[in-house]
């Protein structure tokens, strides 16, 4: 039986569990992840998808976000990535998904004029992996993806929010929505509710070791 809500160090082990023990290839978890939030930002009308920027660090939340980008793009819609960080530091799967969206020639920019431009932002930068305060071009695109008129979608956790403690480190999301994977996290709390928005839990196929 999975706990309703997990700690950082719950969630990691949910998922090596999942890959190494059960073995579910991760792609296939980002995939599904990727999934649940595409299908929420199709079918949730606070969502308007005109012109989508998806903001992707080089973490696996970034993949989620960049495989969010793919799936909105395939359906002929009108999506950006913003990528932030050292492509170089990228993990095994946020490789995957950058050549999937390099494959579809999806705009990958690393700087944005003007985030007004857009009517719905996707997060994609930090999830349980968040290690320290967010400062310098991190924090400054957060704070004008937070500027911006659009709705914020955030994966799994609203980047720069401490997923156990619920404290922002430096700065962090305002989503209207956060879909996290497979439990809410101890952080999700009624005083983080202006940085998480509405939560959505999404079952990846992630699951307690039992
Ligand atoms: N739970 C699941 O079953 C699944 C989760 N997925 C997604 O994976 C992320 C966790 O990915 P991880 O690579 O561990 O870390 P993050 O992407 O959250 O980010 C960490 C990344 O960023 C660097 N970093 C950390 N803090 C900072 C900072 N303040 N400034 C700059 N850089 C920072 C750090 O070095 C890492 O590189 C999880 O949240 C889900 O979105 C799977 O994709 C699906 C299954
Ligand atoms: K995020």
């Amino acid at each position: 039986m999975t706990k309703p809500v997990f700690s950082i160090q719950e969630a990691r082990e949910a998922d090596a569990y999942t890959i190494n023990e059960v073995g579910i290839p991760s792609a296939v978890l980002m995939e599904r992840a990727a999934l649940a939030v595409a299908n929420e930002l199709q079918t949730n009308e606070a969502f308007d998808l005109s012109k989508t920027l998806v903001v992707a660090a080089t973490g696996n939340n970034g993949g989620d976000g960049l495989a969010v980008a793919r799936l909105l793009f395939v359906q002929g819609l009108d999506v950006t990535v913003l990528l932030l960080g050292n492509e170089a530091h990228a993990t095994v799967e946020t490789q995957r998904q950058l050549k999937i969206c390099r494959h579809y020639r999806i705009p990958i920019v690393t700087t944005i004029a003007d985030f007004a431009a857009f009517t719905t932002i996707v997060d994609g930068i930090f999830g349980v992996g968040l290690a320290r305060p967010v400062e310098g071009a991190f924090a400054e695109t957060i704070q004008a993806m937070n500027a911006s008129p659009a709705n914020i979608m955030a994966i799994d956790v609203p980047s720069g929010l401490q997923a156990d403690t619920g404290e922002i480190l430096g700065t962090a999301i305002q989503a209207a929505t956060t879909v996290t994977m497979a439990a809410r996290k101890l952080g999700f709390t009624a005083k983080s509710e202006p940085n998480t928005g509405h939560v959505i839990v999404a079952d990846i196929g992630v699951y307690q070791p039992h």
